[in-house]
């Protein structure tokens, strides 16, 4: 077995303890009420439909009952015609308040489930990278689709039924008992004999559909990883095994549902064949009473459509009390993302940062660990400082902790000891907003979004002018390529950028950045060596980049560091030099012995 297969085994497990230690209840959809009740008008117009499609469909039983006594027995066609013109008015009335609750009923549940679409990815985006860390993007956009069209499903079509059915019997009900008493007397003995096994068994149901929603979203978040990765499964020939992968989850999530489907079947199954058992016991009962003289025929009629109707609405609800169970878990599952708060927020008391900006920043006594159970030190005491316009590389083995200062500085996570400033005040105290604002950031791996080159600069202020775009993708050199391209700035790029080189998709980071135009710059500097003249253009750019900036870069290219004001050189999550290049390899040491390895100096040493 594979790692893969192993991890989505336990994680199955684990999953079915889960559900064994606590049956799911229906409480999730509780939490459904609110999104509900922002919308009283519709509510209320379709509780009105709802009524008069109900009171409506109740009267034509009594109707047709009303035709069999006066019309039929006494063989009058005219009283027959008279009820069927009455019964025609009474049905076009039915019908288009049916239509009517319906629509709004459906209505309603897109509502919801955009507004809860919408709340569960604004929730996500707030999220910090410790929640990202321990959550596959898969499962969480499993979430967010599958879950979600669940949710739709239910409060769109299960959520009328119910309603209608609910009124149905409650409706039905009380005419079976304005018409015969006594045969409504021997229905409601009879209920009990019914629903006890029906319910006694869809408690059954309940937690199976978490596991068949759980088992898909494993599925999703898998297809998504390896469709992400489409170059690497074809470069290491991992195509049929990766299918095979696939199938074993699919046929997992396949019995899964297999195992909930039949079980439904056997509910409904069950509920059709009571309910006709009981049926035929109230015909017999029925005709003793109308040959003792007791009940008419045309009573009997109507009591029987009545229970008719009356046991189409519980089988109703019975099918809808099953799928209820999916919808709680579906719910459960959004819940559980909307209930997580965000760890890094903004402060209370925030402080506002100097304007104009100073364009300085300190590590004071740093300590990190990403896992606070275990304490293991990423950063360990890390101090230095930042002045305006000055350029710090920071250079240390792979491991050291360089990443992770870039972090902290931006409040991905939190320091876990000591205090980062910019501009003298504790990152902590300020705004994320305002804080993020006052760095450019250019990852190592530039994200590009699947939009147009213009899209992609734009990101790093959407408000920015076309001017500005196009002096930000000069500065940066990328209308060195977009002048080649057959839509100019308005080329869609594919996902991830795809249909760009490297070095482009650097430029583009960097146009992004400049446009940004931050008083500090955040660099991660690419290890990927790019074909010389690549490489120039890119260097080019980011000396534009970098003019009149702040700016901390984890070094890879000779040029960086020889230019830096300072180098700190980390070991271990700690600082164990720093100095300029020359000085540095003056004092011989481990970063002379870095630099001939990283930076391939051994001939200039
Ligand atoms: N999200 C994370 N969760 C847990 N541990 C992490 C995480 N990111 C990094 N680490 C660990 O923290 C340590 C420092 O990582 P960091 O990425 O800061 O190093 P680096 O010096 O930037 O390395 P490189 O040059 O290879 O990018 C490593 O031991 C790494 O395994």
């Amino acid at each position: 077995m594979t790692d893969q297969a192993i991890s989505s085994e336990t994680g199955r497990e684990k999953i079915v303890s889960e559900v064994r230690a606590s049956p799911r209840q229906l409480k999730p959809l509780r939490r459904l009420l609110p999104f509900l009740l922002r919308y009283p008008v519709r509510l209320g117009l379709t509780v009105l439909f709802l009524l008069v499609s109900a009171i409506s469909s109740l009267a034509i039983p009594a109707l047709l009952g009303g035709a069999i006594d006066e019309g039929f027995i006494t063989q009058n066609l005219d009283m027959v015609g008279r009820y069927g013109w009455l019964i025609i008015g009474i049905a076009a009335i039915m019908a288009a308040a049916s239509g009517a609750r319906y629509y709004f009923i459906s209505l309603i549940g897109e509502r919801v489930v955009a507004d809860l679409r919408q709340a569960v990815f604004a929730r996500l985006l707030t999220l910090e990278s410790r929640y990202f860390d321990t959550h596959r993007v898969g499962e969480l956009t499993s979430r967010l689709n599958g879950d979600v069209s669940v949710i739709r499903s239910a409060v769109g079509s299960n959520l009328s039924l119910a309603l209608r059915s609910l009124v149905t019997i409650t409706g039905a009900l009380i005419m079976m008992i304005l018409t015969s008493p006594v045969l409504t007397l021997a229905v409601v003995v009879a209920l009990p004999l019914i629903l006890t096994p029906v319910m006694i068994y869809s408690r059954r149901l309940r937690g199976m559909s978490r596991i068949t929603q759980d088992a898909l979203a494993d599925l999703s978040a898998m297809a998504t990883e390896m469709l992400g990765a489409n170059r690497t499964v074809k470069s290491f020939t991992q195509e049929a095994g990766q299918a095979a992968h696939y199938d074993e989850r699919s046929e997992a999530s396949y019995r899964a549902e297999v195992r909930r489907l039949s079980a439904r079947a056997f509910l409904v199954g069950m509920v059709i064949f009571l309910g006709t058992a009981a049926l035929v016991g109230l015909v017999w009962w029925g005709a003793r009473s109308v040959f003792e003289g007791s009940v008419s025929a045309g009573q009997l009629a109507q009591f029987l459509v009545y229970a008719l109707m009356a046991s189409g609405a519980l089988t109703n609800v019975s099918e809808v009390l099953g799928s209820l169970q999916t919808v709680a878990g579906s719910t459960e599952r959004l819940v559980e993302i909307l209930d997580t708060n965000a760890e890094i927020t903004d402060p209370v008391h925030p402080v506002a940062l100097p304007d104009p900006a100073l364009g300085t920043v300190a590590f004071d006594r740093v300590s990190f660990s990403y896992d606070s159970a275990t304490d293991d030190k990423v950063l360990d005491d890390v101090s230095f400082a930042v002045g305006k316009g000055q350029t710090v590389a920071l250079v240390g083995a792979s491991g050291s902790g360089k990443s992770t200062m870039l972090s902290l500085l931006q409040r991905f996570y939190d320091v876990t000891g000591g205090v980062i400033s910019v501009d003298g005040v504790d990152i902590r105290d300020v705004r994320l907003v305002d804080l993020r604002q006052r760095f450019a950031y250019v990852e190592q791996e530039p994200i590009i979004f699947a939009g147009t080159i213009a899209e992609n600069i734009l990101f790093g202020k959407p408000d920015a002018g076309m001017d500005e775009v196009a002096a930000a993708a000069k500065a940066a050199l990328v209308d060195d390529f977009v002048s080649d391209l057959p839509g100019g700035y308005d080329t869609v790029v594919g996902e991830r950028g795809v249909m760009l080189s490297g070095g482009q998709k650097q430029r583009l980071a960097i146009a992004r950045a400049i446009l940004k135009n931050a008083p500090i710059l955040l660099l991660d500097e690419a290890t990927s060596a790019l074909d010389a003249r690549s490489e120039q253009l890119v260097q080019l750019a980011l000396e534009h980049l970098m003019e009149g900036r702040t700016t901390l870069v984890i070094a890879h290219r000779l040029a960086t560091i020889r230019d830096a004001d300072t180098i700190l050189v980390l070991d271990g999550g700690k600082i164990i030099d720093s100095g300029t290049h020359d000085e540095l390899v003056a004092k011989g040491g481990r970063y002379a012995e870095l630099a001939k390895l990283q930076f391939r100096l051994g001939e200039v040493v």
